[in-house]
């Protein structure tokens, strides 16, 4: 069946959300039961339409929405991809965690290009000009913790298919403890030979410029998130070779491509079987966005309420 004929509205619970970056915009891995055209948030409209699938595994089903970070033309540059419609409309959906995927440029020699990081830690060097937050009104202010802003629990799920990765029968190894640290850069100009160098001094193991707001946004909708990041260059910090172009990165996007879609291939058939805790219990962040709300809600406009609403029904 093609897109034009599938129902363009979906009125169950998704239970995973996947966001695919530069390179990634569809999974093979999934068969569509619905697309939804861009949807329509208090925050604007998402990247892309969210396509849904069911996921029917031996021992029960799955249903996961899809959406493609910089749109399916790949039309946003990373400064303009409207973060907080994407996140919100996924929370909206029902997902119980979110699984993204994004493009990387590696700052650690260990980390070749094709490798995949789960990363458990982040520096955020963008420049401000992004909407970062949903409690940053006047009217509606909130402080939610970010110490920690990837999920182990998910990190850990996800580890346990390292093997799927291939690279032409050559290793392609999964990296994964608590110190790995992605830097977010702003662009959309790749680094300096000398910020790239400073990267790898502050700690920094891989880089893009996409996981800032995606995983604060993700920390205000109480959701699990876990970026995967594929690597497709070394950067700028190789004294003897060229500092990173976008054809260097085109060349390894097919086989992350692949690569991507046989991991969530096998995290949505294990998920499919029984949900994991942390997908069940909320990852002990359900309740942390009200507590963290300083805003009384006497002084809470009916606007804001709404939008409010959109994220968390069973809260306000
Ligand atoms: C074309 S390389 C730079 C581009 O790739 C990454 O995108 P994404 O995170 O969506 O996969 C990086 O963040 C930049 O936006
Ligand atoms: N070197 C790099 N810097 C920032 N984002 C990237 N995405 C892929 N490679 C990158």
């Amino acid at each position: 069946m093609s897109d034009s004929e599938l129902p363009t509205t979906f009125e169950g619970e998704v239970d995973l959300g996947v966001i695919g970056g530069t390179g990634l915009y569809h999974l093979p891995c999934l068969e569509k039961i619905a697309v939804l055209p861009r949807m329509a948030t208090p925050w604007g409209y998402t990247s892309s339409p969210i396509t849904i699938s069911k996921f029917i595994g031996a021992n029960g089903h799955l249903h996961v929405a899809f959406l493609a970070r910089h749109g399916l033309d790949h039309q946003l540059p990373p400064s303009k991809v409207p973060f907080r419609a994407n996140m919100a409309a996924l929370k909206h959906l029902k997902c119980k965690a979110v699984l993204s995927f994004s493009a990387v440029g590696s700052l650690q020699e260990s980390i070749k290009p094709r490798d995949f990081v789960l990363p458990q830690q982040l520096i955020d060097r963008t420049k401000g000009i992004r909407e970062s937050s949903y409690l940053n009104e006047e009217g509606l202010v909130g402080h939610v913790g970010f110490g920690d802003p990837f999920s182990e629990s998910f990190a850990k799920y996800i580890y346990q298919f390292r093997d799927v990765l291939t690279n032409e029968g050559k290793p392609c190894t999964l990296h994964f403890d608590k110190d790995k640290t992605v830097v977010c850069m702003e662009g959309p100009q790749f680094s300096t030979r000398a910020e790239s160098r400073m990267y790898r001094l502050l700690g920094g193991d891989v880089i893009n410029m996409s996981v800032i707001p995606e995983a604060k946004l993700a920390r205000e909708c109480e959701l699990p998130y876990q970026m995967v990041c594929m690597s497709t260059d070394y950067d700028a910090w190789r004294e003897d070779e060229e500092p990173v172009t976008v054809e260097v990165v085109l060349g390894h996007l097919v086989n992350n491509g692949h690569n991507a879609n046989a991991l969530a291939a096998s995290v949505i058939e294990a998920m499919s079987h029984d949900l994991p805790e942390f997908m069940k219990t909320g990852d002990g962040l359900r309740g942390s966005v009200k507590m963290s709300i300083s805003t009384k809600p006497e002084a809470m406009s009916q606007e804001t309420l709404e939008k409010l609403k959109f994220l968390f029904p069973d809260y306000w």
